[in-house]
């Protein structure tokens, strides 16, 4: 069964990672996608090739997302190509590992307005977007299992976290009377970019590992179906919640 047949998907940082794993999920439940991007062009070009392959359309635009001006483009781009915006997947994201002590303010204040800012104001654009076209939508946000715990050189990171947790909470609030749906998926630890510094130490990754009662780390794939869920009109009645997808991570503390 398709779940997302005949929507509009916009994802951020869709070039690598949970992003893309996301885009190509929803093409593959039927969905047209827009990928916001901010980097090297090749990346965002095959998850717009993957998408195509699958017999969906989709566009990539480049943008910023701590600009808040990145959203209105992104949205209006999309609204050129598909003529709607159904669904939002605010993911991009960026935690540059640091001890608290000597943390740079120049880290704290870019990871902020790029975790932070940049879903407030994608989460805002699509949202008005959403009331303007009159029929609901959903929207998706990636924050993290860290938006519950803390992490020692994530002492930038997991405030924005814990930010984009209770955006989703608010604007599930602000939104429900346009039947605008606000969710949050919670990764673990997913095998990334984001991370692959981190982990490339063998200890701490076996730690992991040996943390999560699933037996493995994730993979960018592990987050497409409850996006794409969270998405559909199978979480019709779902908003203000948040989805761990950690393999049990969370709840493994004795
Ligand atoms: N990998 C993990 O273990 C976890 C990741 N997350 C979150 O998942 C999201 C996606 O990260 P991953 O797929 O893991 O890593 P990733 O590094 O593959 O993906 C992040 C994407 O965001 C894009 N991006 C970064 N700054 C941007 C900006 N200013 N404007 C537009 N795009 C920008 C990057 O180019 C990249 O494509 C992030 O928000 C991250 O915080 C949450 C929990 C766990
Ligand atoms: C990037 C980290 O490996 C990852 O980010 C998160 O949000 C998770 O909690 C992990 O620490």
């Amino acid at each position: 069964m398709k779940l997302l047949e005949g929507k509009t998907v916009l994802v951020t940082g869709a070039s690598t990672g949970i992003g893309r794993a996301a885009a190509i999920g929803a093409a593959q439940h039927g969905a047209n996608v827009a990928i916001n991007y901010a980097n090297s062009d090749s990346p965002a070009q095959s998850c717009v090739e993957a998408i195509e392959a699958l017999g969906q359309r989709a566009i990539a635009v480049k943008g910023d997302v701590a600009d808040p001006q990145t959203a209105q483009d992104f949205v209006a781009k999309a609204v050129d190509a598909f003529g709607k915006v159904d669904v939002m997947v605010s993911n991009a994201g960026i935690c540059p590992f640091h001890a608290f002590l000597d943390m740079p303010v120049d880290v704290v204040e870019r990871t902020f307005k790029v975790n932070l800012h940049g879903a407030y104001f994608m989460v805002q654009a699509a949202a008005q977007q959403m009331v303007k076209q009159g029929h609901g939508g959903s929207i998706v946000a990636v924050s993290s299992i860290s938006a519950l715990v803390g992490g020692e050189y994530q002492t930038h990171y997991t405030p924005t976290k814990a930010g984009v947790h209770s955006l989703m909470q608010s604007t599930a609030i602000a939104l429900g009377k346009h039947n605008i749906r606000c969710n949050s998926v919670l990764p673990g630890t997913i095998l990334t970019e984001i991370n692959k510094d981190d982990l490339a130490d063998d200890e701490k990754r076996r730690y992991m590992e040996q943390r999560t009662p699933l037996g493995r780390l994730g993979a960018p794939e592990d987050l497409a179906g409850p996006i794409v869920f969270l998405a559909s009109d199978m979480a019709a009645y779902v908003t203000g919640a948040a989805l761990l997808v950690d393999g049990g991570m969370y709840v493994n503390l004795q």
